[in-house]
């Protein structure tokens, strides 16, 4: 337990490294045309009501905003995760304004969420960040243990990772409570959906 605790602390620090410098070395102009809308293989598995749990990326993670706006012109309802404070459990809220994003307010890890008085959801397909996946769908968050705990008290969603393919790992340390991907996105690939 207490080795992999520790190995997860280096790799999440090397990991997120490499996705800096990743970032780093892309082209703007070349970022600006990535994850626009999810690949058709994924799309044939979402139905026309499902709720989309999105994120609101930082400067390093996948961004998100595009199947935020692609879903909502879909007609879907688009949902972020939302936090009362750094304790709190995560749940989810709707996001209605994905290309003014006048709905949303700092949350407590300086993360844009809905505000409070938005309709809280439940996401049937999630999309989630992540440090560092393995081909097999396994993935290194952050550490909070958020979306592990969501999705083990929302079993049957669809959850899919968006990565840069520098984070792709050839192995990943895994512990019981730790829930796979069923498919990761990056801008050359989509693993685990054919
Ligand atoms: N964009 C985004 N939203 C997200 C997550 C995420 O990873 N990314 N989460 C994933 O669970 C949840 C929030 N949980 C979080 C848990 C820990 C930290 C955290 O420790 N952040 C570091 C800085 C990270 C960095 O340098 O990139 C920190 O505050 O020191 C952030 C969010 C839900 N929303
Ligand atoms: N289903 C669960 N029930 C209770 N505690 C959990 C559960 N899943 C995760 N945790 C707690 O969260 C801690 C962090 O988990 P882990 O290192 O897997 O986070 P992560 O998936 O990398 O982070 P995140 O999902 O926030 O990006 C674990 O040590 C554990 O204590």
């Amino acid at each position: 337990m207490k080795a992999s605790v520790i190995s997860k602390t280096t790799l999440r620090k090397n990991l997120r490294k490499m996705r800096r410098e990743h970032v780093a070395a892309q082209p703007d102009a070349i970022r600006a045309l990535l994850f626009h809308r999810p690949p058709a293989p994924l799309l044939a598995k979402i139905g026309d009501d499902a709720v989309i749990g999105l994120y609101s990326a930082n400067a390093d993670e996948a961004p998100a905003g595009g199947y935020a706006k692609f879903f909502h012109e879909r007609g879907h309802a688009i949902a972020l995760p939302a936090f009362t404070d750094q304790r709190a459990t995560m749940t989810f809220r709707e996001h209605t304004d994905p290309f003014g994003e006048g709905d949303l307010e700092a949350g407590p890890f300086d993360i844009a969420q809905p505000r409070p008085d938005a309709r809280e959801v439940l996401p049937d397909v999630l999309f989630v960040p992540l440090i560092g996946f393995t081909a097999s769908g396994e993935r290194l968050g952050q550490g909070g243990g958020h979306y592990d705990r969501w999705l083990a008290e929302h079993p049957g969603r669809i959850a899919i990772g968006l990565a840069w393919d520098a984070q792709l790992c050839d192995a990943l340390p895994t512990e019981p409570h730790d829930i796979a991907l069923d498919a990761v996105i990056t801008p050359t690939r989509m693993y685990g959906i054919s």
